[in-house]
């Protein structure tokens, strides 16, 4: 199977952790999207969604599937997205669609939050796909200068702006050995919005798409 088979693998599988009658939550992504399509096979039994990006309410709306604003809802059952890296532990590198931070709010006030990726992104330490940093633009070099400081080589990420109107700087070279430490350092520098590890609040279950099928790491 390709990459793409097996994200579709892992998409279908995390149909079983909707919640009938409730809000989900909605990644970003290409495997968030065929997640959304997945979706929409059975937008009945759901409430709605909200979504972590303009992209991913786009594609909702596209199949009829109510979107809310987060600030209207009460609860969010589930939280279901991909990552660009994930370990054993269900930490994560998320954000290069670069809506790390939007993505960072709906985890935090989902009950649950179910991670979807093809097995390539399982890897022993985070650190080889360049961390995403979103900065407010006019920090942009001094979070560089601290991010070097960390042992980094950020960039600029070109011609981008995120939903909210800020930059990316992507972080190459960190072997991130201590996942929690280093989200809550660089989440203190004034001017980062948020850090795309996400190791504070990991995912809750990791279905990752395997050739011998869709394995399961972490609780139900
Ligand atoms: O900002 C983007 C998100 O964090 C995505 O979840 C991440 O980049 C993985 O995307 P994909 O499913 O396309 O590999």
């Amino acid at each position: 199977m390709n990459q793409d088979e097996l994200k579709q693998k892992v998409a279908e599988a995390a149909i079983e952790y909707v919640v009938p009658g409730t809000v989900i939550g909605i990644g970003t992504g290409s495997t968030a999207n065929l997640f959304i399509d997945e979706l929409a096979k059975i937008k009945g039994k759901i409430e709605g969604t909200v979504a972590s990006s303009v992209a991913s309410a786009e594609r909702l709306k596209g199949h009829g599937i109510p979107v809310y604003e987060l600030n209207d809802v009460d609860e969010v059952s589930v939280y279901i997205d991909g990552a660009d890296e994930a370990t054993k532990h269900l930490h994560l590198i998320k954000g290069g669609g670069g809506a790390l931070t939007r993505e960072k709010i709906v985890a935090a006030v989902a009950k649950k939050f179910v991670c979807i990726a093809d097995g390539s992104k399982l890897v022993d330490v985070l650190g080889n796909f360049p961390l995403p940093v979103e900065v407010i633009p006019m920090a942009r070099s001094y979070i560089a200068r601290e991010l070097t400081k960390l042992g980094g080589r950020p960039e600029l990420r070109a011609g981008f702006t995120t939903d909210n109107g800020n930059v990316i700087l992507d972080v190459h070279g960190l072997q991130i050995m201590e996942p929690t430490k280093l989200e809550a350092q660089i989440n203190n520098l004034a001017g980062v919005v948020t850090v795309g590890i996400f190791a504070l609040r990991p995912a809750d279950v990791l279905l990752l798409g395997t050739a011998e099928g869709v394995q399961t790491l972490g609780g139900k």
